[in-house]
């Protein structure tokens, strides 16, 4: 924690307000607690801002705090910590639609859950969580005989919903209800609850609370979950090339040195995820790990607030270290006993999707050996002001028997909000 006196600013620092606690994980950053009065005083990014708390400097995440002197009235945002106007906003138009129903990998493989399973579905109940354009309770009404599929939708979409299962003949059996599943009411509980749920990291977003509380509501007991689990993957990998697009750039442009601004590019690019990531299997330093598992018939609300999970990797190739990079997979279990359970990849060795995967990159990139060991943690912390948001953590070691030394490299917790 540094503690050099703040020298004076020409332009006064602002008062913000702590809106909840932050515990720093990293030597630059800034530790506080709801309540604290902080002095910013420079917003180096949209994320992490450079303020003083009794004269102490460092490095604090902007979202938890608040203008001193603005009341909660005035800031319109706290009073929709879910951003739900922004949220269902966004699916009220048809481009995240478009992008879902244009993933094949996805859509086939909820077509693959309802053919495979369409026996069983005969006569069943079926929620359809967080239906869209209402592909999945199509998918029940025309591939299987259910009794009914209540097609659940919060956001405005849904009045073309209707019109979608009409225009499709299915509106004998599937039932069109907006609102927000974990209020509105059902005329019964169901037998399999059926969402597609998962956000970048598996988790953002947080619809799955929507899920787990309509599973507690409306789920009969015996009753499936599809996704029945859901895993976090992690991988210790090469990004050469995004690396070097961000910060090897600024080593020689035009023949100048704009080295000076590399501090700057490693906290504006490499201190938050790259969602848009794809890694080449090539890139993969070692085998992947499922750092975190959900069992969906288990797991609570509560746990959602922070999920840990440990890796160890042993890397397979001589290479540049430079990140890790998350996918998730979610298994469909078999109505019927026995049966085969389908699975959605969303790694590198499988069919592309729209969520791609998680590029996380490391302060700085290490040289690995074959045989190397990289161990540590994960945490991926629930933002307590905004509750679709989340901050991963990964604090690892290296082991590394090279040049008949063993060096024993403790790197710093590397922090990322998403
Ligand atoms: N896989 C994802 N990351 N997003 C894809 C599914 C999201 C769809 O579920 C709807 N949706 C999200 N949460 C809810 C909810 N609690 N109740 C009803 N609909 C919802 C949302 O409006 C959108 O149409």
């Amino acid at each position: 924690m540094q503690t050099e006196k703040v020298e004076e600013e020409e332009d006064a620092p602002e008062e913000y307000v702590a809106l909840c606690d932050f515990t720093a994980s990293g030597s630059e950053q800034l530790s506080f607690i709801t309540g604290d009065k902080l002095l910013v005083h420079n917003k180096s990014s949209a994320d992490w801002w450079w303020a003083e708390l009794q004269g102490v400097i460092g490095y604090v995440p902007a979202s938890y705090l608040r203008l001193d002197g603005a009341e909660e009235g005035d800031d319109t945002s706290l009073e929709d910590p879910w951003q739900d106007d922004e949220y269902f906003g966004s699916y009220g138009t048809l481009r995240l639609h478009l992008e879902m129903l244009s993933d094949r990998s996805r859509t086939e493989t909820y077509r693959q859950v309802i053919v495979s399973n369409s026996a069983s579905l005969r006569d069943k109940v079926v929620m359809d969580l967080g239906c869209g354009t209402g592909i999945i309770s199509m998918f029940c009404a025309q591939l299987a005989k259910p009794s009914m599929v209540y097609a659940v939708e919060a956001s405005s979409m849904v009045e073309h919903t209707r019109q979608l299962v009409k225009q499709n003949g299915c509106e004998e059996v599937v039932t069109v209800l907006q609102g927000r599943a974990e209020e509105l009411e059902l005329p019964e509980q169901v037998d399999i609850l059926v969402s597609e749920w998962m956000g970048n990291c598996l988790l953002f977003e947080f619809m799955v609370e929507s899920v787990l509380l309509a599973r507690d509501r409306w789920l009969r007991d015996g009753g499936v979950m599809w996704p029945s689990s859901a895993a976090l993957a992690l991988v210790p990998c090469q990004a050469d090339n995004y690396y070097t697009e961000k910060m090897a750039f600024w080593e020689r442009p035009y023949g100048l040195d704009f080295t000076p601004l590399q501090p700057l590019a490693q906290q504006e690019f490499f201190t938050k995820p790259k969602f848009s990531h794809l890694i080449d299997p090539e890139d993969c330093l070692s085998a992947p790990c499922d750092v975190i598992c959900l069992n969906m018939y288990t797991v609570q609300v509560r746990d959602l607030e922070e999920m840990k999970g440990e890796f160890q990797f042993c890397v397979e190739k001589p290479g540049i270290f430079h990140g890790f990079t998350a996918w998730f997979t979610v298994q469909f279990e078999s109505l019927e006993m026995g049966g085969a359970t389908v699975e959605l990849n969303t790694g590198p060795n499988s069919d592309p999707t729209h969520w791609k995967q998680t590029l996380f990159m490391l302060d700085r990139p290490i040289q690995v050996y074959t045989g190397d060991s990289i161990h540590g943690n994960i945490v991926l912390r629930r933002n307590p002001v905004w509750r679709r948001h989340m901050t991963v953590m990964l604090h690892w070691n290296i082991n590394s028997n090279t040049d008949d030394c063993q060096a024993n490299i403790s790197l710093n917790i590397h922090i990322h909000k998403c």
